[in-house]
């Protein structure tokens, strides 16, 4: 292992929450401000002002030294109404926010990620819910509450009852889309909790959504309240901006030319709306840290020398026996049939194959990562642990399964570069694996682990402050390496792990990789199409086609003596090849 400086083992205090502090812009100073100073309003006006209901013997008088804002028809003071209603229309506007958030986040995100037939449920109960014409439905259900009981609770219920299901599609479509992603699909591989891949995978990608969801539905509530109160359905027990301006229509407001009774309130709502839709504006910036500036400055990625690779042992570690997958469906594909393989202990075995022939398909079955409609219909996966034995993969109870991979088996995603989360940083992504799987392990030395593995990789240990995307594809893919052997595990599949890289960077990943082998002993199963590369780098090579394996032999006998006929003609569709194998990758000089 690398010994690293004490001044990078040393733990360096979390950006945090500091790091989400979003850029000051004259729309979140404007949108800020006006939030601030009508919720200031709502908070302290009414211990300011007098009492609303007072009324004194002069009606409808023009704003004054002693009326700031003019009176009602009956003699009420117009600003003391308004202190009251402002805050009423805030209690209403904000339990709504939190009431539709919650509604649409519980059957938008949970319903998606879960799937199946609880997805299903919920997207239908949303559509109903989604076609039934929210305003009429309010004033119906608003019309059969009795006065009495029409508090700002039950108006608030109304509300977010009938406008939390258009959120909740655009949550789903989003999270649908989420669940896919490779960082998602990779905390699930590193062992990680329904609740927890939501609460941290998806949920930060969801932020500024969910914020802006919370916005409109806070001023549709406060809009909507105000249109039930005009009508006199509102909240009948409180004080607020709609009724305030129910009133004022009723007293003839407009045609008086009474302009201070119904002015300021219908004035407060349009700036409210305003203030929360500039601060919508800026909340994207505060949740994508792409959006923000560039803070700190790290230094050049430290390359390292590589060494050459061991010789493999002979003693098997992963073994399957007539594995076969297959996609159910009306038209069953059979993308992996009776496949039989045996990966050595520190060796590096290459499965090569032409796009679509089950190579991705073999290795989501090898780590039970499979979904229906995929089904492995017959064969087995022997993994032989240094420790416990024989594991039989498939039978593995989803705990034990959890425990078993990225500990003793691990992933390198096919495009793994974009299989971190964007919103996190290297950091707390490479300590989440080990807070999952080494629970007892104190923080400083998940840090020295962190830094340690990335200094390992090639990446110097500062990055672990940067965001993905402050990051190059290179330097993601060996994060990603990285964090598939933070618990040395004995197996890596690497699913084409440098096949968006240029060649050069290429080279000194696959460098690393079998300097690392060397290193930690751990064995690999090289998944690509990419024959020549797995020439260079193989111990022994596996060809598949359709979803069998045609050739399977060391890398010299598959390269000067190749049986099947595809082999040949895979081995002729690339330039002739020349020099000594494994030149190219484990020669430091130019490709
Ligand atoms: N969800 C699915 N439903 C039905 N068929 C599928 C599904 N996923 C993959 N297949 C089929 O299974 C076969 C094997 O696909 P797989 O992705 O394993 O190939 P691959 O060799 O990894 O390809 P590539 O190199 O392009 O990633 C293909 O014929 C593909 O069309």
């Amino acid at each position: 292992m690398t010994n690293l400086s004490p001044e990078l083992l040393e733990p360096r205090p979390s950006a945090g929450w500091r790091n989400l502090a979003p850029r000051w812009s004259p729309k979140l100073a404007v949108g800020s401000a006006l939030i601030l100073t009508i919720t200031l309003f709502g908070l302290v006006g009414p211990l300011l002002v007098g009492d609303p209901d007072r009324i004194d013997n002069i009606g409808l008088t023009a704003p004054s030294g002693g009326h700031l804002l003019g009176t009602t028809q009956t003699g009420q003071d117009v600003l003391a109404q308004i202190a009251y209603a402002t805050r009423g229309s805030l209690y209403i506007g904000v339990l709504v926010g939190v009431m539709a958030t919650f509604l649409s986040a519980l059957f938008g995100i949970v319903g998606a990620y879960i799937g199946g037939v609880v997805d299903e449920a919920f997207s239908l109960f949303s559509n109903v819910m989604l076609v039934i014409p929210g305003l009429p439905l309010v004033i119906v259900i608003s019309a059969f509450v009795p006065p009495e009981q029409r508090g700002s609770w039950t108006i608030a219920l109304v509300l977010a009852i009938t406008g939390w299901a258009a959120s909740a599609r655009v949550l789903r479509a989003q999270t649908l889309s989420l669940r896919g992603r490779d960082y998602v699909l990779a905390a699930r591989v590193a062992g990680e909790r329904t609740w927890r891949v939501i609460g941290v995978e998806i949920l930060p990608n969801l932020l500024p959504l969910l914020a802006s969801q919370f916005v409109f539905a806070v001023i549709a509530a406060i809009l909507s309240e105000a249109g039930l109160s005009f009508l006199g359905l509102g909240a009948s027990s409180s004080s607020t901006l709609g009724t305030m301006l129910y009133y004022a229509q009723n007293g003839f407001a407009l045609q008086r030319g009474a302009w201070w009774w119904f002015v300021p309130p219908g004035l407060i709502i349009a700036l409210f709306g305003c203030g929360l839709a500039l601060v919508n504006f800026s909340i994207d910036e505060i949740i994508n840290p792409k959006l923000r500036d560039l803070r700190r400055r790290v230094g050049a990625v430290t390359r390292r020398a590589t060494d050459p690779a061991p010789s493999p042992g002979d003693d098997a570690v992963l073994t399957l026996t007539g594995l076969s997958v297959t996609y159910q469906g009306e038209r069953p594909v059979r993308a992996v049939r009776e496949v039989s393989l045996t990966l050595r202990r520190g060796e590096i075995l290459g499965l090569a194959g032409e796009s679509g022939c089950g190579k991705t398909t073999l290795a989501y079955a090898v780590n039970r990562l499979y979904r229906p409609p995929a089904e492995v219909t017959a064969g087995s996966v022997t993994f032989r642990d240094r420790v416990d034995g024989d594991l039989d993969i498939l039978a593995l109870t989803p705990e034990e399964l959890r425990a078993f991979r990225w500990s003793k088996l691990s992933m390198v995603f096919q495009g793994a570069m974009n299989a971190l989360n964007p919103v996190l940083t290297i950091r707390r992504q490479l300590e989440d694996v080990l807070t999952t799987h080494r629970p007892a392990m104190s923080r400083k030395a998940r840090r020295a682990r962190c830094a340690e593995l990335l200094a390992l990789v090639g990446v110097d240990p500062r990055r672990l402050r940067s965001y993905p995307h402050e990051l190059s594809g290179g330097m993601r893919q060996r994060v990603m390496i990285a964090m598939a052997l933070l618990l040395e595990p004995q197996v890596v599949i690497m699913d084409e792990p440098t096949t968006a890289l240029d060649v050069v960077v290429q080279r000194g990943i696959l460098r690393e990789i079998m300097r690392l082998r060397g290193e930690l002993g751990f064995a690999v199963l090289f998944i690509t199409h990419d024959l020549p590369l797995l020439l260079e780098v193989a111990d022994r090579i596996a060809i598949m086609l359709d979803g069998q394996i045609v050739e399977y032999g060391s890398a010299e006998q598959v390269r000067d003596q190749p049986r099947h006929a595809y082999t040949r003609r895979l081995l002729d569709s690339f330039p002739s090849l020349t020099g000594e194998r494994g030149a190219f990758v484990r020669s430091g000089g130019a490709p």
